[in-house]
């Protein structure tokens, strides 16, 4: 549905894309994830022919549409510019004449739209009385007008509530489908887990793009759970054989290369130090493992010994 060819785009000295060749299938749902400063919305912006990239290229394809060549989509920004003294019904009707839809046709789409973001009975609160939450599904209401056929989001649940988050994304799978395709980017973990495909961007690189289970089950490190008499955070930071621990209230979670090997150092450093170990076990990386490998490490290597990016 989408494909470009080693798109670029920098703004003076900082290039924010930088050679992305990528491919979004009709029917996915896929993920863009990656640290702040990445890429990104640049690269969504560009997609959404807002800006105009340095060089390469970007293809649009719906086999939906027969004899279309370019895809009907809805976009939702970053920050979607509500009008809040207006209520739900005049940002949908703003919205849609923008669209160029007529009256009788918004009336109908919002019917159908507002059931489905669950909005129908707030039709005439005023934009500003809406929650984080409400507002987002406001916008995604107005992206949707169009009935697109591609829905691009960047960073459309940033800052609503885990609840909010999942219901908006109980909508997304909804119109998914119905054969919707979504390009979306996101800042959480447990999102990027919910797409069928997730693209990690890193310095205006698309570096890695597969599934979040193969990413998964490619993550190079190794994760222990240990959990011990210690409260101390740091405590097993500079252990050679710990390449990174973090402490979560009761546990800690520590990235190693060696599972055996990391095990034994730690059993014998607390034995060292007489404090009771209650549990160690080894874990399943997830996408923040993944996440966090892929934004501090080198991952040349990591990358190219896998399957190739598409
Ligand atoms: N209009 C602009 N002018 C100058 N620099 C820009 C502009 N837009 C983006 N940049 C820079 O390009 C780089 C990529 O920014 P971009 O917003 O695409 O990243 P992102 O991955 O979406 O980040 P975030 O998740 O923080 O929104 C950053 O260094 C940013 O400062």
């Amino acid at each position: 549905m989408i494909f470009t060819e080693t798109l670029t785009k920098k703004f003076s000295s900082i290039t924010a894309v930088a050679g992305v060749s990528l491919q979004v299938q009709q029917g996915d749902i896929f993920g863009l994830v990656g640290p702040d400063g990445a890429g990104k919305t640049t690269l969504i912006r560009m997609l959404c022919g807002l800006i105009t990239p340095d060089s390469g290229s970007i293809t649009m394809v719906d086999n939906a549409a027969s004899g279309e060549s370019s895809a009907s989509f809805g976009y939702m920004p970053q920050k979607f510019s509500l009008y809040g003294d207006l209520t739900v019904m005049e940002n949908i009707n703003f919205f849609g004449a923008m669209y160029g839809l007529n009256g009788t046709i918004i009336n109908q789409r919002a019917d159908e739209i507002l059931q489905i973001t669950n909005l129908f009975r707030f039709k005439q609160r005023f934009a500003d009385n809406l929650s984080g939450g409400m507002k987002q599904k406001l916008a995604l209401t107005c992206a949707l007008l169009a009935r697109p056929r591609l829905l691009v989001l960047d960073e459309p649940t940033f800052g609503v509530d885990p609840e909010s988050r999942k219901e908006f994304w109980k909508i997304l799978y909804q119109l998914n489908q119905e054969g919707m395709t979504i390009l979306v980017s996101t800042p959480y973990m447990d999102e990027a887990e919910l797409c069928k495909r997730v693209g990690f961007m890193n310095n205006g690189r698309l570096v890695v793009v597969d599934s979040p289970k193969n990413m998964k089950s490619r993550y190079p490190y190794r994760i222990l759970e240990i959990k011990c008499a210690s409260r101390q955070p740091e405590i097993f930071q500079g252990l050679p054989e710990i390449l990174e621990s973090n402490f979560y209230g009761d546990k800690y979670r520590l990235v190693v290369q060696e599972a055996k090997i990391a095990e034994a150092a730690v059993v014998e450093f607390l034995q060292g130090r007489d404090i009771p170990l209650y549990r160690l076990k080894e874990t399943k990386p997830t996408m923040e493992d993944v996440f966090v490998a892929l934004a501090e490490k080198e991952v040349v290597e990591w990358s190219m010994s896998s399957q190739p990016v598409n």
